[in-house]
């Protein structure tokens, strides 16, 4: 028998085919819709063009692949949301529901955007949803009922975790969980490169720091216990653990994070504004 579409969300549109948007189709692809349920469209012919022979899906221009959409995903840059909302508006189904992952664009400024009523969902999800890890946290605007909250929930649970929050959380979520995987990143980038300057060849000091990296996110889920608790089990008295976490705290490791997150807290915030 033709295995079924998950619940609910119909023909899904998406609009905006980049690093983001490709993760997101991938997902739905791997968790049971089919090429035939989705319509893809980017700026860029050749990525479409892309996208239609690695996946099979639809390539149209916007406002054709949301005309019959029952869902539509967008996943253009904030800088680029205006002028799509613009094109596409009219093109919408009545009772379309518009979900967007746009870093700091809020549910108002969708909703004044496209049509009176349309129900629109905020999301922010992140790049590991393309190793079906992600976390993405939903927020309904004001037309948005709670079945349509679980169609956009629905979407993002193929390809990772999913949290409702209130919409007043999403710009320090965007902080931490959508900018998130890049900081871990740059952690693992520092200590590939320590590993070589004491003299390491690269491919083991990066073996070394992945799988660190990942025993230690596998300890945090599995075992629930706070991190601190799994930091000191590390740090022997007198050991060479507390002597690398001195020099962390020397130079204000922990405060850098603070403010690097916060500031990317208040640049979500900012991206609305067309800043
Ligand atoms: N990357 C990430 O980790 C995350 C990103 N996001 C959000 O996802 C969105 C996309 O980010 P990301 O995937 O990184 O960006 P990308 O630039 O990789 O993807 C956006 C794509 O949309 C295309 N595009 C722009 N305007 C239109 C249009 N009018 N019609 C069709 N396609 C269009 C762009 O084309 P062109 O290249 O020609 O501009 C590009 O291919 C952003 O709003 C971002 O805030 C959210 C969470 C995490
Ligand atoms: O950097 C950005 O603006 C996007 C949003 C979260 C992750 N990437």
């Amino acid at each position: 028998m033709e295995e079924t579409n998950p619940p609910a969300t119909g023909l899904v549109a998406l609009l905006g085919a980049g690093v983001m948007g490709e993760a997101l189709m991938s997902g739905l692809l791997r968790s049971g819709w089919r090429p035939a349920d989705l319509r893809v469209s980017d700026r860029s012919p050749e990525r479409l063009a892309d996208l239609q022979a690695r996946y099979g899906v639809t390539g149209l221009s916007p406002a054709e692949a949301v005309a019959e959409a029952d869902t539509v995903v967008i996943a253009v840059k904030p800088q680029d949301m205006t002028a799509l909302l613009d094109e596409v508006g009219p093109h919408l189904r009545p009772h379309v529901l518009v979900v967007s992952i746009a870093a700091g664009i809020t549910t108002a400024f969708l909703e004044q955007r496209l049509p009176e009523g349309t129900a629109v969902a905020r999301v922010m999800p992140n790049t590991p949803a393309l190793v079906d890890e992600g976390m993405s946290a939903v927020s309904p605007g004001a037309h948005c009922r709670p079945a349509q909250v679980e169609i956009a929930s629905e979407l993002m649970r193929g390809c990772g975790k999913v949290l409702a929050v209130p919409e007043k959380q999403q710009d320090a979520i965007t902080a931490i969980s959508g900018s998130g995987p890049a900081y871990i990143f740059y952690v693992v980038e520092a200590m590939i490169e320590a590993g070589v300057l004491l003299g390491l060849p690269r491919a083991t000091a990066t073996e070394l720091t992945v799988q660190t990296l990942y025993g230690a996110a596998t300890m945090l889920k599995e075992t629930g216990e706070h991190p601190t608790v799994l930091r000191e089990r590390v740090s022997s008295p007198g050991g060479t653990t507390v002597t690398a976490l001195r020099e962390l705290e020397d130079h204000k490791v922990r405060a850098a994070f603070l403010r690097a997150i916060e500031a990317a807290a208040v640049r979500s915030a900012e991206l609305s504004s067309g800043q």
